[in-house]
């Protein structure tokens, strides 16, 4: 059977995929009739990312390519990205809403997976493994019980209780530890953790402190030398947020005066763009300190699922216009749209757009069967579905596109 008609042929919308995002994606993606898919299992150097993303209809990265407003001003075709991870800080956000692109990500997929990564680490460094593991490489052998501990009755000190951190805080009270937790939301404490008053408090009281604070402005360098300084002296410090939120040098510092017991290190400010480039950090060769290649949320149960969770909110997004759950743009939830013609109208939010939007199918004694509306402080975005034929529907969205303040518009049949 030859494939439905539909508004604009779903074999011209190129799909672009980097960083070794899952097959499941690619999957999802042609299930639904996208077969122009393109995948690179590394991310692109810039002017590369800039020539592939010029055609492309939607992106799809991870934590490692920059989509900066410069790079998205080259993407005149992107309707829509891709972050099939959870931070979305790698887009510049604000430049893709008033580009008329919603950002969409995975919020929960790979959740467990860091839980449990940090909570291995966390019961590792207690046990001083990371330097003994070392030294058996070497072929020492030092078995003794000094400074290794259990993590049963331990404090564990984690600072941002979202959704990693409160995973993290309940597992590790099912292995007996004590959970403080410092935010800078009031959050429902889960178990028996406790809100600690400040991170001050946290950080004196806490024999591991973990990091699960998403990279903004405020957590850009928040665990430095004075806040190491307040660690309880030989306390272990876990990182797999982001590398920009602690300053490395300060850590290297404090781990080789021993006032840091160990570290376990996912994140680096500068991380090498793929498998064939090197790590250069301060922190190679300290022996009580776990590095990992930002493997967090690298499970393949995560990267399945995040494969076909973001892959189908791009589908969604395409054949229906629903921005259910973007991070950056009005979300409007859209039923079926089945016979009737839907117009997506994205615009700046200025008074006026849309009675000049409603004026449109006045004049034209076109009636509306539903209309769907959010707005933020930048950016509106209304749709408009109507029983209309194919010229008509063409027609109103050259109409809708000339209304200034347009940032974009698409029709769906
Ligand atoms: N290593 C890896 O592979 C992975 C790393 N991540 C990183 O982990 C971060 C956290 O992920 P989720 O828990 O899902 O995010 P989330 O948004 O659910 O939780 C973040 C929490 O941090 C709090 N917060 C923000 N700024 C803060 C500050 N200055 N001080 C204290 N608390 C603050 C927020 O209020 C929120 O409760 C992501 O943004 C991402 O950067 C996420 C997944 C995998
Ligand atoms: O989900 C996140 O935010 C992560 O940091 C995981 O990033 P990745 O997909 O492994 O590049």
């Amino acid at each position: 059977m030859p494939p439905k008609k539909t508004s604009y042929p779903k074999q011209d919308i190129k799909v672009l995929l980097l960083e070794g995002i899952s097959p499941n994606a690619v999957e999802t993606f042609r299930a639904a009739g996208y077969s122009n898919v393109v995948t690179h299992a590394k991310s692109l150097p810039e002017d590369e990312l800039r020539k592939a993303i010029a055609d492309a209809h939607f992106v799809g990265i991870r934590s490692r390519t920059q989509l900066s407003a410069e790079v998205l001003a080259d993407a005149k075709r992107l309707m829509a990205i891709g972050c099939f991870c959870i931070g979305t800080n790698q887009v510049d956000l604000d430049a893709a809403e008033l580009a008329g692109v919603p950002v969409f990500n995975a919020p929960y997929s790979n959740t467990r997976s860091v839980a449990e990564l940090v909570l291995a680490e966390a019961i590792m460094l207690l046990r001083g493994i990371p330097q003994k593991s070392a030294q058996c490489h070497r072929g020492g052998w030092s078995k003794s019980a000094a400074g290794s501990h259990e993590a049963r009755g331990k404090t564990l000190g984690i600072v941002g209780y979202g959704h990693i951190g409160t995973q993290v805080g309940v597992l590790a009270e099912g292995l007996g530890m004590q959970v403080v937790f410092h935010d800078i939301e009031t959050k429902l404490s889960l178990g028996n953790a406790r809100a600690t008053r400040d991170l001050d408090e946290l950080l004196a009281t806490s024999d591991v402190v973990t990091l699960h604070v998403p990279e903004t402005a405020a957590t850009r360098l928040m665990f430095g030398a004075p806040q190491m300084a307040k660690m309880k002296p030989g306390a272990h410090l876990i990182n797999a947020s982001r590398g920009t939120v602690v300053d490395i040098d300060a850590l290297a510092a404090a781990l080789h005066s021993g006032h840091i017991g160990g570290a376990a290190v996912d994140v680096f400010p500068e991380e090498p763009k793929g498998n064939d480039d090197p790590l250069v950090s301060p922190l190679l060769g300290i022996d009580n300190v776990i590095l990992t290649p930002h493997v967090g949320g690298s499970t393949l149960e995560a990267q399945d699922n995040i494969g076909i969770e973001v892959a189908a909110k791009l589908v969604r997004y395409s054949d229906n216009g629903s921005t259910l759950s973007a991070v950056n743009f009005p979300e409007v939830t859209l039923p079926e749209h089945a016979g009737s013609h839907r117009l997506l109208h994205i615009h700046r939010n200025v008074p006026g757009v849309l009675s000049r939007v409603n004026e449109i199918f006045g004049q034209r004694g076109i009636n509306i069967d539903g209309q769907f509306l959010r707005t933020d402080a930048n950016v509106g975005y209304v749709v408009i579905d109507v029983s209309a034929d194919d010229a008509q529907a063409t027609e109103l969205r050259a109409a809708l596109a000339a209304i200034p303040g347009t940032l974009r518009t698409r029709v769906l049949y």
